[in-house]
């Protein structure tokens, strides 16, 4: 059954990153406007990217996966044009969405480039769409964003054929699996998802998806930890750290390690550093085998993964997912979820803030 495509356009939302030396300091200082991370720790972060020359990949990943998802539109015969802006850096959102108004379109839906649910994987895009909808006005065009993805099998698939290449690479069937997501407050993980839901949405999507994807290469133990810790010290994020896991797994007699970043979905700055140069580099210090298994942005499943989230929308495609666990995310025009979802846990205080 094929649905009428009732959208004129989709809209690729990143994160963004610097494409320069020069942009680097200007890019933190987007990402950390209002955030508490202390200065030693930006100027820590720049000289990872000033150490590839001041340029992120993130943004050719994401022109290459656009360019993926074109191709699959196009093959399924979807005559959908795909925009591209970020939250972070150029292309902003806000322009990006300025053009699409320009162009006419009136209804996009929205890839935000993150599985899961919480502030920074989820809601924060939700703002993003907001804010950009607010600076263009009257002639913004409806943005309907699609919905988290950690359990749907074209992920899980992707993510589980990088784990068995990564398992090759290393040559040792019994080097111990490790997943890892980017860490967040522990609060910020408290408060994701609805209430109701009892919280922790963002990590239990991460545990689940590291469950599905464990359970299909087969792996007899696995573990989730966490990279690329930001904030003040005294602020408790969630760990362990991977650079602290991989010492653990040393003292408990562990040789080889395959490294899955199940909570990214392309080969960025926080994955070729922290994992690439830091966990490496721990491992290697220790005398351990290493692998970190690839991201899925340039494996085609991935584009059709997408095309087939925007044919559930547009009523060619059945909801398809592996565990039971809630998709949010789903939501127009930057709305919640529902009321006090994924609430950041520092945020700027407000009128209402104050009254409570
Ligand atoms: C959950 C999550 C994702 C996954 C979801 C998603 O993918 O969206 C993610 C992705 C990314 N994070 C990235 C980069 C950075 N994140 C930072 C800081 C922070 N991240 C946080 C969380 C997350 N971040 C948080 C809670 C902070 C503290 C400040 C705040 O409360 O917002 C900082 C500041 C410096 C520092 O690290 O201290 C940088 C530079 C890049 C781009 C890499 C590139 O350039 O290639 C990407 C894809
Ligand atoms: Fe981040």
């Amino acid at each position: 059954m094929m649905g009428r495509v009732n959208y004129d356009a989709v809209l690729w939302l990143s994160f963004g990153g610097p494409e320069g030396p020069d942009d680097v300091m200007p890019f933190l200082e987007n990402v950390t406007r209002g955030r508490g991370v202390p200065p030693d720790r930006l100027a820590e972060v720049a000289e990872h990217y000033q150490h590839f020359g001041g340029v992120s990949p993130i943004n050719r990943l994401n022109r290459e996966a656009i360019a993926a998802v074109e191709r699959e539109l196009a093959a399924q015969g979807l005559d959908l044009p795909v925009y591209f802006g970020n939250r972070n850096w150029h292309p902003l959102v806000e322009d990006t969405v300025r053009r699409m108004a320009e162009d006419g379109v009136q209804r996009a839906l929205v890839f935000s480039t993150s599985a899961y649910g919480g502030y920074s994987a989820c809601r924060q895009y939700d703002e993003d769409i907001l804010r950009a909808r607010a600076a263009v006005g009257q002639k913004a065009p409806q943005l309907v964003k699609l919905r988290q993805f950690f359990d749907h099998p074209l992920f899980v698939e992707s993510v589980a054929d990088a784990v068995r290449a990564a398992y090759e690479q290393v040559g040792d069937p019994g080097a111990r699996l490790v997943f890892t997501a980017h860490s967040v407050p522990t609060a910020a993980d408290a408060a994701s998802g609805p209430p109701e839901e009892g919280g922790h949405r963002y990590s239990r999507q991460v545990v689940e998806a590291a469950r599905l994807v464990a359970e299909r290469v087969g792996a007899d133990a696995h573990d989730v930890v966490w990279q690329s810790r930001s904030g003040p010290p005294q602020v408790p994020w969630l760990e362990p750290d991977i650079v602290d896991h991989i010492e653990a797994l040393h003292g408990d007699g562990v040789s080889a390690v395959v490294c899955c970043p199940i909570g990214f979905v392309s080969d960025h700055l926080e994955v070729i550093w922290d994992l690439d140069n830091e966990a490496a580099d721990k491992a290697a210090e220790l005398g351990m085998r290493f692998a970190r298994s690839a991201t899925p942005n340039s494996d085609p499943r991935f584009a059709r993964l997408v095309v087939e989230l925007i044919r559930e929308q547009t009523g060619g495609a059945p909801v398809r997912k592996l565990s039971t666990l809630v998709s949010g995310g789903d939501t127009a025009n930057g709305a919640p979820c529902a009321t006090r979802c994924c609430e950041p846990a520092r945020r700027p205080a407000t009128a209402v803030d104050q009254k409570e």
